[in-house]
């Protein structure tokens, strides 16, 4: 026997979890002793719950899966953002909230941390809504099915789920937990159905003859990403990606024919797309965000849309075929299809030169992402949060090897702070390089003080133009300006007495070239480089994508 803290601990560390994110609480300060006590598990505080909720996500995407650990109501309605932000980006993460004692409700108690009914269900409700499945456990006989089944969907479905656990059922007993293939047992396509929609894709193929490759963000959550490189390398043609999916094909590969973003995109990716007469759509996420405003998709009827479980084209619909096999088994029936790589080759002008600026020049944004760009080496994750750092990490390059992370479908301002402190700490041999502006920075900076304490060595680009750039260019007000900090002293207050965090200032292209160095030789913490660029000094990019998509915030309505 056992009890049901450790039943859940040892799961957790099954599916590979090391560490797990905490905000300690009365509901749930038992559970985290007995989490604690598994050897393979090590918590990690964090400040907050949103934060919390947002290490986790960043720890899903180094990791494959995380799990975050909060208390009731006032803990899990923060963590709740980074769940939304975990189902709409297709990560599995694990929000575990503790729970009012299971005598209260029948008491008819008033409790501490609720909304002061009788009603102790809301919770468990709202979190249905967004996670694939929700559970809470009242008996310890229940919990190893919840937890096991709960479990399971989140790894099957690539989505978040919620396990909520009653304040005094963690040291209850019950039974061991069985082999982690109860949990981890994967599913395979429907064979018949699989050489079905092989075969018929095989036949569109061989009718094309400028076909193209589209990779989106689901390709990695449906773990198809050496399966895509076979079926482009089996067919020899452009592969392009969507701005959500940089780097989840090699940069370096001779067929990678850039970001396809609309009036956004990479030199070439537009009209490579546009030209093609079918564009194998792979795990591909079209909004208004990724369409630049309905402005930039493949026509619906030069699509082949091949998703996580299902492939879709002109008279075709075939469910429970899975993306990898899909693709791994396609690329031993396709035909060779060079044309639209040629057609790219013709199209694509060697990338623009960016010269440095003198030292003693006021700090350009094209500087700036100069010599970001310049960091960038296999060992990086580069991180880009909501805002004009898209626009600016799409047109960065990348060495093989090198990760590029955004949020685009969720888009929570602030985000890259504590996602790139979960990634780091599931990926320490990694470097990790955050952009962000200051308006997001704002939202979640005191997660930089947990950098500090696990004396992470991340290098975070805080850009200051004094406000809310993207919503300026979207539509302009009072409300896009905010208030400046002493960021470099701010960063710098978490050290305390033993911290090792340093802050910067660059105004000039020299002292921004100086704090790099600064920063690089800094491995015992955070190094935070304040940018100091104009307010308007933004990417033509993200210009005219604020034009497009103000238009379609402002179709009139439908009467
Ligand atoms: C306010 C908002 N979006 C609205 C918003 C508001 N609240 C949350 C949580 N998320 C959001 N996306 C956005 S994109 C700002 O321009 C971000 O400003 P900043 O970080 O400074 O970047 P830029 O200056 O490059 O735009
Ligand atoms: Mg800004």
């Amino acid at each position: 026997m056992t009890t049901v803290g450790s039943y859940l601990a040892t799961r957790l560390a099954q599916i590979g979890i090391k560490r797990h994110f905490v905000v300690p609480g009365d509901y749930n300060l038992v559970l985290l002793d007995k989490l604690q006590e598994h050897p393979d598990l090590n918590e990690i505080n964090c400040t907050n719950e949103l934060n919390c909720s947002m290490a986790a996500e960043g720890y899903a995407r180094a990791q494959g899966v995380a799990a975050c650990v909060v208390t009731y109501s006032v803990g899990a309605f923060s963590a709740f953002n980074g769940i939304g932000s975990a189902y709409g980006e297709n990560l599995p993460v694990i929000l575990i909230s503790g729970c009012p004692n299971t005598n209260d409700a029948g008491d008819f108690n008033l409790l501490h941390h609720t909304i002061g009914t009788h009603d102790f269900d809301y919770q468990l409700e709202m979190a249905k809504k967004i996670t694939t499945a929700a559970v809470s456990i009242r008996r310890a006989s229940d919990a190893p099915h919840m937890i096991d089944s709960t479990i399971r969907q989140a790894l099957l479905t690539q989505k978040p789920v919620y396990i909520e656990l009653a304040t005094n059922l963690a040291t209850q007993p019950c039974v061991l937990p069985g082999p982690e293939s109860v949990i981890l047992e994967s599913v395979e396509s429907d064979p018949i159905v699989l050489k079905d929609a092989v075969h018929q894709a095989a036949r569109l193929l061989s009718q094309k003859s400028k076909i193209s490759i589209l990779v989106g963000p689901k390709v990695r959550s449906a773990q198809a990403e050496l399966a895509v490189i076979q079926l482009a390398e089996a067919l020899g043609c452009a592969v392009t990606v969507m701005p959500s999916a940089k780097s989840f094909f090699p940069e370096t590969h001779p067929q990678y024919a850039g970001v396809y973003w609309g009036l956004a995109s990479t030199l070439g990716a537009e009209a490579i797309v546009d030209w093609s007469d079918l564009v194998i759509c792979v795990g591909t996420v079209f909004t208004d965000y990724s369409t630049v405003g309905w402005t930039a998709q493949p026509a619906p009827g030069v699509r082949l849309t091949a998703d996580v479980d299902q492939v879709q084209f002109s008279g075709t619909d075939c469910s429970r075929v899975y993306l990898a096999e899909f693709l791994s088994a396609l690329s031993l029936q396709a035909k060779r299809n060079p044309a639209t790589m040629v057609e790219y080759k013709r199209l694509s002008p060697p990338e623009p030169a960016v010269t440095a600026s003198p030292a003693k020049e006021q700090l350009s944004r094209k500087e700036m992402a100069r010599q970001i760009s310049s960091l960038i080496t296999a060992k990086t994750t580069l991180f880009a949060d909501t805002g004009d750092s898209w626009f600016n990490g799409i047109q960065m390059r990348l060495p093989e090897g090198a990760r590029f992370e955004v949020e685009m479908q969720w888009g929570h301002i602030g985000w890259s702070v504590p996602a790139s402190f979960g990634y780091a700490a599931a990926r320490p041999d990694r470097q990790v390089i955050t952009m962000v502006g200051d308006g997001s920075f704002q939202m979640t900076a005191q997660e930089v003080s947990q950098l500090t304490r696990l004396r992470i060595p991340m290098i975070i680009f805080l850009i200051n133009n004094i406000g809310y750039t993207i919503e300026v260019e979207i539509h302009d007000g009072i409300y896009n300006n905010i208030k400046n900090w002493d960021y470099a002293a701010f960063v710098e207050s978490f050290n305390a007495k033993d911290g090792q965090g340093r802050g910067f200032r660059a105004t000039t292209a020299g002292e921004l070239h100086s704090a790099i160095e600064s920063a690089k030789k800094n491995r015992n913490g955070p190094s935070l480089i304040e940018c100091v660029i104009d307010r308007d000094d933004c990417t033509k990019e993200l210009i005219s994508w604020g034009h497009f998509v103000a238009a379609a915030n402002g179709r009139a309505p439908r009467v």
